[in-house]
């Protein structure tokens, strides 16, 4: 696991990281987000010991992270860094035998990235002569290569078409899936709440949010609920008659409402009692609480 602690970093009077506190667990996907200079690439940065913090520490497994521990974490910067008029997978070899792989092992792994990545086909031309997205899976793979202990990754999915974005994140799963912290940033929420088992929202260089994204979720679900109707005569409508409910939105047999657990479930009975009534061809197709995405969450604790 590594833990940031109490991270605190200013550029001349600009304090752009403030106490900044998260921890990245083994085997679990992090995804860090935030809006445009919230403070994401400088915290990646100080993690992987490219930029001193002013205050703060950052510890692997309980212990101040060291040169030969960051020496084996894959990190992909903001600024790519691969060589553009190098091959594909002379460079990533390359990279593999510069972390102290055998020839052999750089390219054993160098060539099952370039497969799994679905380079294949490109691994014998330059980087530069690379589509974009192209060029983004070969920089994942630069990240990967040295099979790192840890992993983080600025920006991972930019540039990436959809099919494109299923390949990594299945790579990205794997390679989590056998024990390694893995942390990257996304502005795209959507893949985040796919992707994520964690979520750490930064925002003003302060975090706002952090913890698995199922308890985000419970915390941020307030007190509404839906229950949907089918049926001959599957209205809604009587909802709006149960104590201690305020109905927001209403549509033939759906209604979506804000109430209490105990009301909620108060109209959960009567629906299952209208159902059962005798000759009554209603039934409670679904029914429970709410729960926000991770983009009305992220918008909630930006605010
Ligand atoms: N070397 C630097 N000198 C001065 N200011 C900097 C420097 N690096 C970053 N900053 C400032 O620190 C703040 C945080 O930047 P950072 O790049 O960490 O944000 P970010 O969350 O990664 O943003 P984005 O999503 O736009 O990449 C920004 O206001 C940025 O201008």
């Amino acid at each position: 696991m590594i833990e940031i602690a109490g991270v605190s970093r200013s550029f001349g009077e600009r304090r752009v990281l403030d106490d900044v506190g998260f921890r990245v667990q083994g085997g679990r996907m992090t995804g860090f987000v935030g809006g445009n200079g919230a403070g994401k690439t400088t915290t990646m940065r100080i993690i992987l010991g490219v930029l001193a913090a002013d205050a703060g520490t950052v510890t692997l497994d309980g212990r101040p992270l060291t040169a030969a521990d960051r020496a084996r974490f894959g990190y992909m910067p903001e600024e790519r860094g691969l060589y553009p008029k190098m091959k594909v997978l002379e460079q990533l070899v390359y990279l593999g035998r510069l972390h102290g792989m055998s020839a052999e092992s750089a390219k054993t792994s160098a060539s099952g990235l370039i497969e799994r990545l679905g380079l294949s086909e490109r691994a014998g031309d330059t980087l530069e002569s690379l589509s974009l997205g192209n060029q983004q899976r070969a920089q994942i793979a630069a990240a990967l290569v040295h099979e790192p202990t840890a992993l983080v990754l600025d920006e991972p999915f930019s540039g990436l078409d959809p099919i494109a974005v299923e390949v990594v994140l299945g790579v990205l799963r794997d390679y989590a899936a056998q024990g390694a912290p893995v942390l990257f940033s996304s502005h795209q929420l959507d893949i985040v709440e796919r992707l994520c088992d964690d979520v750490v929202v930064i925002g003003g260089g302060r975090i706002l949010a952090s913890g698995s994204r199922e308890s985000l979720r419970a915390e941020h679900s307030g007190s509404a609920f839906e229950i949907e109707l089918a049926g001959p005569v599957g209205d809604a409508g009587w909802v709006r008659d149960q104590p201690g409910v305020e109905v927001t939105h209403l549509d033939g047999g759906f209604a979506r409402f804000d109430a209490s657990e105990e009301a909620a479930q108060g109209v959960l009975a009567h629906a299952v009692g209208r159902s059962q009534t005798p000759g009554s061809q209603t039934v409670v197709r679904r029914f429970g609480p709410v729960t926000p995405t991770l983009a009305q969450i992220f918008k909630e604790v930006v605010q």
